[in-house]
Formats: C-alpha cells, structure tokens, sequence
C-alpha cells in the first residue's frame, strides 16, 4: 500500500461507481466516507462490508465508512467526488453546499448533459457549490463491475487547475487504474455523455442482429457526432481519440456490463426504459442524454443523427425501423465534413 495522500475523502452517491471508486481510493486514502441516500444501505455496508444494491459480491475496504448522514460524510473532507447519476446532480450539490470546505477540490464521476439547462454537470457542480477552478471530471472506459476487481483500467482526470488535477489525480492512481491529466473539461464531458447515446444505438443494432461490421459503422459515425459537438463548444480535437472518447465508446458499445448498451438491446426485445431502469436498479444516462445532448447539438447547429434517431425511439415514439431508414436515407458525403465548422448542417 503506497503512503497516504489524505485523511480522508468523501464520496457523494453509493451507486456501482461509488462504490467501486471508494474501494479505489481507500488504496490510498486514510478514510473513505461514502455517502448513501438510504439509511438502509449505509447500516448494511457497515454490518456486511457489502453495498446490498450494487456490486453485491464486492468486499469493501475498512477504510470505507458509509453513512446516509451528509453532515457525517462531508466532515473533514480534503476532497469531494460526486457519484450521482445526472437527473440528481444539481440538488444534491445543493444539499451538500453548506457543508463543503471552500477550498477541497470537487471531482465529478456523473456522465451526462443536464436535461431542461443542457449544462454540462462540472457547471452543475461548479454553480451549486462555487469555484470552477477546483471542479474536475473524470472519465474513460470504467466499468465499475471490472474496476472494482482490480482489472486493469484507465481513466482521464480534466481540471482546469493543474494543481487541482494533481491533487485529485494522486488519489485515485494505483497499478490497476492509470489516470491520465487533461485541461479540456467540456471536451471530456461531452465524450462521456454522448457516448453513452451511441451505446443504446448500438445495443438497439446488437439486438436486431446486426454484424461486427455495422456495430463498427456505428461507433465511428457516432465518434464523429462527438467530434462535431465537442469542436462546436471549443474543445481539443484530440479529447474524442481518447479514453473519454474513442476508449468509453468502445468499452460501452460493446461491453455486456453496459447499462446503456443492454437497455438497447432489452429494448427492441420489447422492454420500456423504466422497466429496465426498475429490473436493474441503474440509471441509463444515454436515454437522458438523448434528449440534452441533442438539444445541444440543435443549438449548436451540428449534427448528430445517431442522437436524434435515439431520442426519436426513445421519447417520440418514432418506430425503430423508421429510425434506421432515416439514417440511411442520409446521403454519405465526405467524411469528416462539418467537424471543424459549427454552422455545416450535414452528416
Ligand atoms: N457504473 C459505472 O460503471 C460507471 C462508470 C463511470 C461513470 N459512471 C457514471 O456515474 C454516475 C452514477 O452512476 P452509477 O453507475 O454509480 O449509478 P447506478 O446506476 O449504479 O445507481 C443509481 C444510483 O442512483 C441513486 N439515486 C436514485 N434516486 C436518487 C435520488 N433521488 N437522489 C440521489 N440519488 C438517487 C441510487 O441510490 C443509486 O445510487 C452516472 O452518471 C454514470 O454514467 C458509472
Ligand atoms: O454502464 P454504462 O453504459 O452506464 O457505462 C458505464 C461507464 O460509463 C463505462 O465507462
């Protein structure tokens, strides 16, 4: 075990990503306090070392105390990582302002675009709980169901503060997850929430049958959708070639344990999003992020087809099959066409 890089941290959400990174961080943190909104949960991880809702099978460190109490959780908290799934970031962030030091930086796991504001969540978080400086995202091809059985995984932590990148990063780094430094936030946070809407296309094509080939057509297509409204919003043309980008998407789009890419494939077997999201007990942020990621892209002016055929089925009750022949009516043209410029409407 390396030599503490802090006292203690908090974990805001006991999700499947919660609770694998408060396993993470224990590695090199002296107290890991994750905080749980049920009671229930948060007594049953102290009796059993295990989340009784999410990666049941895991043995957490004891270096992870749970509580449902946020006054508790937040105590001494040398850094704050948010774990909440998209729909609940800003109110939670708004339940646990008073009770964040100033000056602790503030890592967000959530993956998603806000629905109604279409804000990216280190905005959420950093307009809820003050200092843009000291929010940063993480972000990469992280299974919580392989990260917390010390597969080897990687991940990019973006900060706008070098410093803040640095303290957050030393956290989190270990053998098993190689955390890489960037300084494009919006362009990480783009990767992450938009992949996830390429992930239910893709299970929605797994789910039809469609080959290796199609799934592929797919990914890069979709990679392009991420290029154009990642450029649109300035970031680095680079951030979508890698580990938020071209590493989740094909780590989502193609991994069983994908909640966005199941509930594609559950869905054309006939399931609703909120049966699945009921079965599970998981949120499927790409049905979310249809709806704002396009938004987004609308006012933009970029394109992003795979999205709109996605929100059609998801919240229009457009036909799957209609989808599909919308995208492939579109006319194919030059590849990379539009990726640069903001106000080309095609492809
Ligand atoms: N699971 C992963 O492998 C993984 C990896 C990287 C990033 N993420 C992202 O992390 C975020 C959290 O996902 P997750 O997988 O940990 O969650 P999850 O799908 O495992 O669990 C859903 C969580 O939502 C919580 N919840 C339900 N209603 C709530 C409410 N009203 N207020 C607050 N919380 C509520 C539940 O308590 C539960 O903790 C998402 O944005 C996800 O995309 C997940
Ligand atoms: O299970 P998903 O589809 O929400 O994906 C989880 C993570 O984002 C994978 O990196």
């Amino acid at each position: 075990m390396s030599a503490q890089v802090a006292r203690r941290v908090a974990v805001i959400g006991s999700g499947s990503w919660g609770t694998a990174l408060s396993g993470l961080l224990a590695e090199q943190v002296g107290e890991v306090r994750l905080w749980c909104r049920s009671a229930r949960v948060a007594e049953a991880i102290g009796a059993t070392r295990r989340n009784p809702r999410h990666l049941t099978d895991y043995e957490l460190p004891s270096g992870v105390h749970a509580t449902a109490d946020a006054a508790e959780a937040l105590e001494g908290a040398e850094a704050v990582i948010l774990a909440l799934p998209s729909s609940y970031l800003r109110d939670a962030c708004r339940m646990i302002s008073p009770l964040v030091d100033a000056k602790a930086p503030v890592l967000v796991l959530t993956k998603g675009v806000e629905r109604g504001t279409n804000e990216l969540m280190a905005d959420v978080a950093a307009t809820e709980l003050g200092g843009a400086w000291r929010v940063a995202v993480l972000s990469g091809p992280n299974h919580a169901e392989e990260v917390c059985l010390g597969k080897l995984a990687a991940a990019v932590l973006a900060a706008r503060d070098a410093d803040v990148a640095e303290r957050l990063r030393a956290l989190l780094v270990s053998p098993s997850f190689r955390v890489y430094v960037s300084e494009d936030v919006v362009g990480v946070e783009v990767c992450g929430a938009v992949k996830n809407v390429i992930a239910i296309a893709c299970g929605v094509a797994a789910g039809l049958g469609a080959g290796d080939n199609t799934l592929a057509v797919l990914m890069t297509r979709g990679l392009a959708e991420i290029g154009r409204v990642a450029a649109a919003l300035g970031s680095d043309p680079l951030t979508p070639m890698g580990l938020a980008g071209m590493g989740d998407l094909v780590a989502t789009c193609t991994s069983e344990h994908s909640r966005n890419r199941t509930f594609g494939e559950a869905l054309v077997a006939g399931e609703t999003l909120a049966a699945y999201e009921e079965r599970t007990g998981m949120v499927v942020e790409g049905a979310r992020a249809a709806q704002s990621v396009l938004a987004l892209a609308r006012g933009l002016r970029v394109a992003a087809p795979i999205t709109e055929a996605v929100n059609a089925v998801l919240h229009e009750g457009l036909p799957v099959a209609d989808a599909i022949d919308g995208l492939l009516g579109r006319r194919p043209g030059e590849e990379f066409y539009g990726m640069a410029f903001q106000d080309k409407e095609n492809h």
